[in-house]
C-alpha cells in the first residue's frame, strides 16, 4: 500500500540535509516533489493545494532543532500534515442509541457493501461483543441477498430474509422489529448499489433513510479509484447524511489518494478501511498510523495488535515454555509456526507494517516466492505421518519420495525443507534456553516509541529491519 508515494518522499528528503533553517528557497524543490508524489498518487488537486500550502507555511522560517536534523524536520511536518488531512484521529462508530442501534451501507455497485458488511458484523461481535444481524434492501438483485445470508453465516451474524415483493423501507422495519424481539444489538442494513447519477435510486435510499434513521450511515468506497471516491462520496454526502466513510480494497491500492482525499473533499471521516476479501481484513482508520505508512515509517503499532489479536497465546507460551525445557523444535511446531504467520495476512501482510519496506521493490517480490515456498513446506508437512513430524532425522529416501507425491512437491523441495527445518531447531535451541523468545517480545515493545506509535525515522529499529536505513539522509 502506498509505496509509490513513500519512495518519493523518501527521495526528495535528502535534499534538504545539510541546512541550517528551512527556507523558502531551500524547500521549494522538496516541496515540488512533495506535489508530484500526491499528484501522482491521485490525490484530488484541492487537496494538494491546501497540503502544500500548509507545509510551506509551517516549515519555512523554522529554526533546525538540536534533535532533527533538517530532512527529519521537514519530514514531521509533512507527516504532522497527512495526519491533518486524513482526520487527526480515528473516528469510532457512535452506537449511543436505544438498541437495535442501526447502520445503512450505501455505496456503487461493486465498491465491497456487502462483504463490508459482513466484516463489520464480525469486528462489532468479536471486538466489541455486540449482537448482530444483518439485512439486505437489495430487491433488485436475489443474489445479492443469498451472498449476505453466506457472509452472515460465515461471520455468525443473525440473518434476517428479504422479501423481494417489499419496498426497502418495509423490509428493514421488519428487521428493525425482529431485532428488536431478539435483543440485537447493532443491526446493519445492506442496500443496493447505486450511482448519484440514478434519481430514482437515490431517492430510494433517502426514502430508505429517513424511515429507519440510522445511527450510522456509512459510504463504502473503493480506495483503487483514487480521488474519484472522494468525489462520489461528495455526491453522496450532498444527498445523504452521510456519518462516515469505509475505503475498502486499501490492500490493492498502491498511491493512497482516496484516503488522502477523502476527508478534505468530503468533511466525512473514514472509520475503517478494507484490507482484503476475507472477513477479518477490515481494519479502524488511523490517520496516524497511515501517514506513517505513507512516510515508510512503518506501522508497528497495527502490527503489534494484529499480533497480540491473532497469535494464539497459549500454543506460543507452550512453545517458549518447550524450548526453555530443552525439548526440540519438531515439525508439528515448524507447521504451527507457518500457519500462525499465514493468519497474520502471510510475510507480506506483515512485512508491509514495517519501517522501510517500501524502499524494498524487488525484496517484496523475493518475498511473494518465499511465501509460495511456505505453502508449499505446509504441504509438505502435512504429508508426513505424525511420527516423522516429530522424528524427521528418520525419515528415509524411499518415504521422502512419497511425501514429495504426496504433497505434489520434489524430493529436493523435501530435502530442503528438511534442511532449513534442522538450522531452525538449533537457532530456536538457543533461543529457547536463553528464555530469548521473552527478550524479542521485549525488543518489539522498544520498537513502539511509545502510545501513538511516535516512532522516530530510523529510530529504534536494528539495521536490516529498516532502522537507520529508511530515509538515507
Ligand atoms: N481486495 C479486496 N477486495 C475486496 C474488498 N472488499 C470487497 N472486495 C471484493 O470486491 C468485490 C465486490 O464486493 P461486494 O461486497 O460484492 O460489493 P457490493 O458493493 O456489495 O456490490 P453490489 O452488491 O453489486 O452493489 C468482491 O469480489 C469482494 O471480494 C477489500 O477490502 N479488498
Amino acid at each position: 500500500m502506498f509505496n509509490s508515494l513513500s519512495e518519493r518522499l523518501g527521495q526528495t528528503l535528502k535534499q534538504i540535509t545539510g541546512q541550517a533553517k528551512l527556507t523558502e528557497d531551500n524547500i521549494k524543490s522538496s516541496l515540488r516533489e512533495v506535489r508530484m508524489a500526491l499528484l501522482e498518487a491521485d490525490v484530488a488537486l484541492p487537496v494538494v493545494k491546501a497540503f502544500i500550502d500548509a507545509v510551506k507555511t509551517r516549515a519555512v522560517g523554522q529554526e533546525v532543532s538540536q534533535a532533527l536534523n533538517p530532512g527529519q524536520q521537514f519530514l514531521k511536518i509533512v507527516q504532522s500534515e497527512l495526519v491533518h488531512v486524513m482526520g487527526e484521529q480515528n473516528e469510532a462508530l457512535d452506537l449511543k442509541t436505544q438498541p437495535p442501534a442501526v447502520i445503512l451501507m450505501a455505496g456503487l455497485q461493486g465498491a465491497g457493501k456487502t462483504t463490508t458488511t459482513a466484516k463489520l458484523s464480525r469486528f462489532l461481535s468479536e471486538r466489541e461483543k455486540k449482537k448482530v444481524m444483518v439485512v439486505s434492501a437489495d430487491v433488485y438483485r436475489p443474489a445479492a441477498i443469498k451472498q449476505l445470508e453466506t457472509l452472515a453465516g460465515e461471520v455468525g451474524a443473525l440473518f434476517h430474509p428479504s422479501d423481494v415483493a417489499q419496498k426497502p423501507e418495509a423490509i428493514v422495519k421488519g428487521a428493525i422489529d425482529a431485532a428488536r424481539k431478539q435483543a440485537v444489538d447493532v443491526l446493519i442494513v445492506d442496500t443496493a448499489g447505486r450511482l448519484a447519477v440514478d434519481e430514482a435510486m437515490m431517492a430510494e435510499i433517502q426514502t430508505l433513510h429517513k424511515a429507519v434513521n440510522p445511527i450510522e450511515t456509512l459510504f463504502v468506497v473503493d480506495a483503487m479509484t483514487g480521488q474519484d471516491a472522494a468525489n462520489t462520496a461528495k455526491a453522496f454526502s450532498d444527498a445523504l447524511p452521510l456519518t462516515g466513510v469505509v475505503l475498502s480494497k486499501a490492500d490493492g491500492d498502491s498511491r493512497g489518494g482516496a484516503a488522502l482525499s477523502v476527508r478534505h473533499i468530503t468533511g466525512k471521516p473514514i472509520k475503517f478501511m478494507g484490507m482484503g476479501e476475507k472477513v477479518d481484513a477490515l481494519e479502524p482508520f488511523y490517520p496516524d498510523r497511515i501517514a506513517s505508512r505513507i512516510l515508510d515509517m512503518g506501522d508497528v503499532l497495527s502490527l503489534i495488535e494484529e499480533v497480540e489479536r491473532k497469535v494464539d497465546k497459549q500454543k506460543a507460551e507452550k512453545l517458549a515454555s518447550k524450548l526453555k525445557k530443552g525439548k526440540g523444535f519438531d515439525l508439528e511446531d515448524f507447521r504451527e509456526q507457518l500457519a500462525q504467520m499465514n493468519n497474520m495476512g502471510g510475510l507480506s501482510g506483515m512485512m508491509d507494517k514495517l519501517p522501510g519496506m517500501g524502499q524494498l521493490g524487488q525484496a517484496a517480490a523475493q518475498m511473494q516466492g518465499a511465501e509460495k515456498q511456505f505453502s508449499q513446506m505446509g504441504a509438505i508437512i502435512d504429508s508426513m505421518t505424525p511420527l516423522e513430524r516429530r522424528f524427521p532425522d528418520k525419515i528415509n529416501g524411499s518415504r521422502k519420495r512419497r511425501i514429495a507425491m504426496g504433497s505434489g512437491t520434489q524430493i529436493q523441495d523435501v530435502n530442503r525443507l528438511l534442511k532449513q527445518h534442522k538450522q531452525m531447531a538449533k537457532m530456536m535451541k538457543k533461543v529457547g534456553k536463553k528464555g530469548g523468545m521473552q527478550k524479542m517480545m521485549r525488543g518489539m515493545g522498544g520498537m513502539m516509541g511509545g502510545p501513538g506509535g511516535g516512532m522516530p525515522p530510523g529510530g529504534g529499529l536494528p539495521p536490516g529491519m529498516g532502522g537507520g536505513g529508511k530515509f538515507p539522509f
